[in-house]
C-alpha cells in the first residue's frame, strides 16, 4: 500500500527507526535520548515557529513548522500514539466552535440548592391560650425523637 499523504510517509518512517542504529539516524537517535529530550525539542521548534510568524519572515515559519511537525510526529509516535488519533480528535471537534466550547467551560457553576424556608408558626385561634391545646402543627414531629422532620421539597426531595 503506498501512502499518498506525505506526514502519513513521515510517521511510517520513524515508526521504523525506533530501536535503529542511533549514529546513522537522526530519529534513532532521538528516540534514544528519550521522551523529555523529544518533547524538548517540540518545545524548541514551537517557539522557533511562532518568532518567525511574528517576524512575518515566511520562509523561515514554513521550515520551523516543517521542523515542528517533524519533532511533534516523533513524540506521538514515541508516546504510543498515532497521526490518525490525532485526526480523529480533530474530527470529533469538527463544527463546534472554539468560542461555543470557551464558554461552556468557563459558565459559572449552577446555584446552590435553596434551603426550604423555616414552618411558619401556627397562630393561635382567638381566644385561646397558649396553654390549651393547638391544632396540629402544618409539620409533624418524628415519632421516634420527636423532632420535627425536613419538609419534602417540590420535587420529592434532595
Ligand atoms: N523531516 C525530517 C527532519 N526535519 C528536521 N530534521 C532534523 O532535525 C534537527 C533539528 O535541528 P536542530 O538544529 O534544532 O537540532 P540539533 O541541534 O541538530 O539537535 P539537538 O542538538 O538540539 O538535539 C536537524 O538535525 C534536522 O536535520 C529532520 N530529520 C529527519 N527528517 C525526516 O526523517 C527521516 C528519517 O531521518 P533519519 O532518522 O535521520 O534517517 C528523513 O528521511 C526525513 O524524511
Amino acid at each position: 500500500m503506498t501512502n499518498s499523504d506525505p506526514l502519513d510517509a513521515l510517521e511510517a518512517v520513524i515508526r521504523s527507526r525506533r530501536g535503529g542504529d542511533a549514529s546513522a539516524s537522526y530519529v534513532a537517535a532521538l528516540f534514544e535520548k528519550g521522551r523529555a529530550k523529544i518533547a524538548q525539542k517540540v518545545g524548541e521548534e514551537a517557539v522557533e515557529t511562532a518568532i518567525a510568524a511574528v517576524q512575518g519572515d515566511r520562509a523561515a515559519l514554513k521550515g520551523e513548522a516543517a521542523d515542528l511537525l517533524f519533532h511533534l510526529i516523533v513524540l506521538l509516535v514515541d508516546a504510543g500514539l498515532r497521526l490518525d488519533d490525532v485526526r480523529a480528535e480533530l474530527a470529533r471537534r469538527e463544527g463546534l466552535s472554539g468560542l461555543v466550547e470557551k464558554a461552556a467551560r468557563t459558565a459559572p457553576p449552577p446555584p446552590a440548592p435553596v434551603e426550604p424556608p423555616p414552618p411558619a408558626a401556627v397562630p393561635l385561634p382567638l381566644g385561646q391560650d397558649e396553654g390549651a391545646p393547638t391544632a396540629a402543627p402544618l409539620q409533624s414531629g418524628s415519632a421516634e425523637t420527636g423532632r420535627p422532620r425536613p419538609l419534602p421539597s417540590a420535587t420529592g426531595g434532595f
